[in-house]
């Protein structure tokens, strides 16, 4: 299925992170599915994770992004992956799907940006970085081109991660992320979902995963994105925070799997 029919017939899915996360935030996720016999790979996209580059230097989405093009440019002619992206992340794969249709079988968003090529996406909480409690911004920027110019990134203070990331998740993973999170370039993200319109890479199956304990991404905004795209498949984890990598990761394996199953009929 992976190489549509062809030499190679393992299904291999990749992984694309949040904002301010990394490859990192998938070892659940990738170990359950090679254990199961998959292949599974998960990207750093330019600053982020292990990535050297400064994120404060990434300037657009396509340098944000060039990670995930430059292994689907690599893959073998016949093999298609199933692309599967997180928050924000959601964008870079819809990205991706644009650039490279023919080398994607499925795109399933978790708790993601899911924004149709050609549309005007509706502003959300984040687009503008509201998220304030009383007084205090729950954001801190960074000013890498002084602090007279636009902020070139922005983290989350790491007093709010458990509750807006992670209120569901194991307090190991919080400690593993708190020390793994990076600022996020913010002109690259304010670049993602703006695409031309694309038939072609509407034609791919996408899927919409809900994340339903989710005090980041509330559930009103997640159905507003799935009314206005709808996926030919809807789940939806019903304990999971924002972070169902983290918070639930075997029923996410098992909805992943669900979903991919519809491909091989
Ligand atoms: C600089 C504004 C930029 C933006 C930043 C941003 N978006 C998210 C984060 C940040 C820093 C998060 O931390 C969160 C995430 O990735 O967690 C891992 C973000 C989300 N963004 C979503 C949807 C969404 N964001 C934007 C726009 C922006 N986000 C700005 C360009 C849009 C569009 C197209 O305007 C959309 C649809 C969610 C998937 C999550 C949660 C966001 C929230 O509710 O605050």
């Amino acid at each position: 299925m992976a190489g549509d029919g062809g030499a190679d017939p393992v299904i291999h899915f990749v992984f694309v992170h949040g904002a301010s996360h990394g490859a990192w935030c998938w070892y659940k996720l990738t170990t359950l599915l090679e254990t199961a016999g998959f292949k599974a790979t998960s990207v750093d996209l330019t600053g982020a994770g292990i990535s050297l580059t400064d994120s404060n230097t990434v300037f657009d989405s396509d340098q944000y992004n060039r990670p995930l093009y430059s292994l689907l440019s690599a893959l073998p002619p016949s093999h298609k992956v199933i692309l599967v992206g997180h928050s924000i992340g959601g964008g870079s794969v819809t990205d991706a799907l644009c650039k490279f249709t023919n080398k994607i079988s499925m795109a399933i968003y978790l708790a993601a940006s899911m924004v149709r090529p050609g549309s005007t996406p509706s502003p959300q909480p984040s687009s503008n970085l509201h998220g304030d409690v009383g007084e205090e911004t729950i954001w801190e920027f960074t000013y890498g081109e002084g602090k007279d110019k636009s902020p070139t990134g922005v983290i989350m203070k790491q007093q709010f991660i458990r509750q807006y990331y992670y209120n569901q998740s194991p307090l190991e993973d919080v400690t593993l992320a708190s020390k793994l999170l990076r600022p996020a370039p913010v002109r690259a993200l304010n670049g993602l979902d703006k695409l031309p319109p694309n038939p072609e890479a509407e034609k791919v199956p996408r899927v919409y995963i809900k994340t339903a304990k989710d005090n980041m991404f509330d559930s009103a905004s997640q159905d507003r994105l799935v009314k206005n795209w709808p996926p030919s498949q809807l789940y939806v984890l019903e304990e999971s925070d924002h972070s169902a990598f983290f918070s639930v990761p075997t029923t996410l394996f098992t909805y992943l799997l669900r979903a991919v199953s519809f491909l091989q009929r």
